[in-house]
């Protein structure tokens, strides 16, 4: 049986403390206010939106998980946030500032590894600090706290060349945790991971995100990793870019992976594959499409 059969309740039934967390959330700060925002790329005739009329606010400690299928402007709108591209219309503040080039404030973690290769992984970490004037030393007790943080206290001296793929992530989660962004935007982190490191990283990345007060912007390609990992996951939808919904996830907190059979899981991933992955009007008996004239009868 698909999910599309299944009796399932309504993705919106939150258990009562799933919706005071709501409540609390929603009571904090604004820390991403996003309004009416537009990207196209080109001029004239060649001019393509990439995305448009995108309004969102994301509230502070929040971890947003962006979903949606290729080519809506997932990482067209993580790259904006990020300050490596502009927006060609709209508003957007951070921290009620509106967004510039890249900054301190915002840390990045991309699907392709980023570290440095010549320097050790606890050089690696230290290098923002150092950037934004910290002195090597207090530089490196906050790089050591940090790989503690992320479990990689043994590997310091360790050269990028020597991590796993795994590895090599938490390094750049510290890395870009040790500039204490505001908001820390991840753009399918653990894409090239196999599934079985991926799972640890995202457990990794949950408890690392509830030590920390930082709001996260997670996009994903993964309905289960978005409904594992998020608050509240932005659903875009294609031709043009935008928002099709912003969905409040009802899975309660803590969260395992025995919940991805609970109704609320399957519920929520129901709900995003509908919107993902409609499914497709196939006639009941197709016709056997012979690519040969050899006459033999196959069912
Ligand atoms: N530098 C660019 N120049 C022109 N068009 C671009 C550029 N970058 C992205 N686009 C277009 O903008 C649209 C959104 O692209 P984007 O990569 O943000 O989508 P996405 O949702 O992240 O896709 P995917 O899931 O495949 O990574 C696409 O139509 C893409 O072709």
């Amino acid at each position: 049986m698909s999910l599309h059969e299944l009796q399932l309740p309504d993705y919106r039934e939150q258990a009562p403390e799933v919706s005071a967390r709501f409540k609390r959330i929603g009571a904090r700060p604004v820390i991403l206010h996003v309004r009416d925002l537009e990207k196209a790329f080109g001029k004239d005739e060649s001019r393509h939106v990439a995305f448009e009329h995108v309004s969102l606010d994301i509230h502070r400690r929040e971890f947003i998980c962006v979903v949606g299928p290729s080519g809506c402007g997932k990482s067209t709108f993580a790259r904006i946030v990020a300050g490596l591209d502009e927006a060609t219309g709209g508003e957007l503040l951070l921290d009620g500032r509106p967004v510039g080039s890249p900054g301190p404030d915002r840390g990045m973690v991309f699907q392709g590894y980023t570290l440095f290769p010549w320097l050790t992984v606890k050089r690696n970490v230290m290098f923002g600090l150092e950037m934004q004037g910290e002195s090597p030393s207090i530089a490196e007790t906050e790089a050591r706290q940090w790989l503690s943080m992320v479990g990689l206290s043994k590997f310091e001296e360790a050269y990028p060349h020597e991590l796993s793929g795994g590895m090599k992530q938490r390094v750049a989660i510290a890395r870009a945790l040790a500039n204490k962004p505001r908001i820390l935007i991840m753009d399918e982190p653990f894409a090239a991971l196999d599934a079985q490191t991926r799972c640890q990283m995202q457990e990794y990345l949950i408890q690392i995100w509830k030590q920390v007060d930082v709001t996260i912007l997670f996009i994903t390609h993964d309905l289960d990793e978005a409904a594992y990992l998020a608050d509240r996951i932005l659903v875009m939808g294609a031709n043009p870019g935008r928002v099709v919904e912003f969905i409040e996830n009802a899975v309660p907190r803590p969260r395992s992976a025995q919940q991805f059979i609970s109704p609320e899981f399957l519920a929520l991933k129901k709900r995003l594959e509908e919107h993902i992955h409609p499914p497709t009007e196939v006639p009941e008996k197709l016709r056997l499409i012979k690519l040969t004239q050899a006459g033999d009868e196959v069912e």
